[in-house]
């Protein structure tokens, strides 16, 4: 028999690599001749480079950066020699996991972190970019990593605007004369968490400014800023990339990594699938196993278990999902390509309970599985 197992990171309680071992030591136990694949998988949030550096050979670099405050701070990259291709995850240099819950601002919180990064990638001779956008503290639509690629973004009195989004309303002057040359023969290709516009009642600040601390007033100041913003663009590009889906992907960073360094943006669990050559491992596997901290109605927008689940399907492979927990709507994903999900909770705990057990309860969880494979295979 063989698994393909492949979570995403559980928030708040394990990575995606911690998850794959756990669901495989379950296994293990009950089927020990089982070939196992561990594929821990990201949508472009946090963890989506440790899963493309698990299953490429590219080497874990890291390099000094901004972080979401202006603060010193390292950031891991990745870089895979042979096809001279970078692999940046934002949420690296400018995550919100980064930061304690007081210190979170949507006003003021910069990208520029991300663009250092790029700038590493640059200077390590990178012909191609993979750039990986979700779980940012961000919400400045990318102005900050113009910025550290030579962009300049000026008042009306020519000074440089301070950091974060909320300054992008006294934009003046955006000049994009200074932007590293390197560029130019740069191809960048972006994986997307979400699929939502940059602004409006969908967009970046709406929808995932209040979990980065905006109250309502801030909400609206950073829609206005941000559309402002994408004004001026629009002037200098001669196209307008505010309503392209993903492009309010990490406050507004999908917008920017399409305007100005001409990426491709594609759902994160795709580009992932397709990095670690997911196709290949599914053609002769019996089952895959996914799963992430909540399965529910929200997932169905290209979350990792229906991403896989639905490629999953045309294999013909059966796709289980072992989730937290399963929250509203969670059973719409039977329609998506899911054959089974499961909580993994063994009674009512407390959330703080299922947080610090999800290893072990994963890996009971994956047990009970493979018991059932056994009788199934029996029969
Ligand atoms: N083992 C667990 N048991 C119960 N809840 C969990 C468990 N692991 C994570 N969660 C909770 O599930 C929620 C969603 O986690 P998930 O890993 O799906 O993150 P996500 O994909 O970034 O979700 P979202 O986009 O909704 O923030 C989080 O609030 C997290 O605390
Ligand atoms: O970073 C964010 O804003 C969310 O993960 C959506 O991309």
């Amino acid at each position: 028999m063989k698994i393909v197992i492949a979570p995403d990171s559980y928030k708040d309680a394990l990575s995606a690599r911690d998850a794959a071992a756990a669901i495989a030591a379950g296994i293990e136990r009950e089927l020990p001749d089982a070939i196992l694949h561990q594929c821990p998988m990201g949508d472009g949030g946090e963890g989506t480079l440790d899963a493309l550096l698990a299953a490429t050979s590219a080497e874990r670099r890291t390099a000094s950066v901004q972080d979401a405050l202006g603060r010193e701070a390292t950031a891991a990259w990745g870089w895979h020699e042979a096809s001279r291709t970078a692999f940046v995850e934002l949420a690296e240099a400018s995550g919100l996991q980064q930061l304690k819950r007081d210190e979170r601002t949507a006003l003021d919180s910069t990208t520029f972190g991300v663009g250092q990064l790029i700038v590493a990638a640059l200077d390590a001779g990178a012909e191609s970019l993979v750039l990986t956008l979700g779980g940012s503290a961000t919400n400045d639509a990318g102005a900050g990593m113009l910025a550290a690629l030579g962009g300049r973004l000026l008042d009306s009195r020519g000074n440089p605007l301070p950091p974060g989004g909320a300054a992008l309303a006294e934009l003046a002057t955006l000049d994009l004369d200074g932007l590293d040359p390197r560029l130019a023969s740069l191809t960048v290709q972006t994986a997307v968490d979400v699929d939502n516009p940059l602004l409006g009642p969908r967009g970046a600040s709406a929808v995932f400014g209040p979990q980065k601390g905006a109250t309502e007033a801030d909400v609206e100041r950073l829609d206005q800023a941000l559309s402002h913003f994408a004004d001026h663009a629009a002037r200098i590009l001669g196209e307008d990339f505010r309503e392209l889906p993903g492009a309010g992907a990490a406050g507004g960073m999908g917008f920017a990594a399409r305007a100005f360094l001409g990426a491709t943006l594609r759902p994160g669990i795709e580009l992932v699938m397709d990095q670690v050559d997911f196709d290949t491992l599914l053609a002769d596997a019996d089952w895959v196993i996914t799963g992430e901290g909540q399965l529910d109605g929200q997932s169905l927008s290209g979350k990792t278990p229906i991403g896989i689940a639905r490629r999953a399907e045309r294999f013909g492979v059966p796709t289980i999902v072992l989730a937290g927990r399963l929250g509203d709507q969670w059973q719409a994903s039977f329609d998506h390509g899911i054959t089974a999900a499961f909580a993994l909770a063994d009674g009512p705990i407390t959330l703080d309970e299922a947080l610090a057990r999800c290893g072990e309860l994963l890996a009971d969880r994956a047990r009970t599985l493979a018991r059932l494979w056994r009788v199934g295979s029996q029969g």
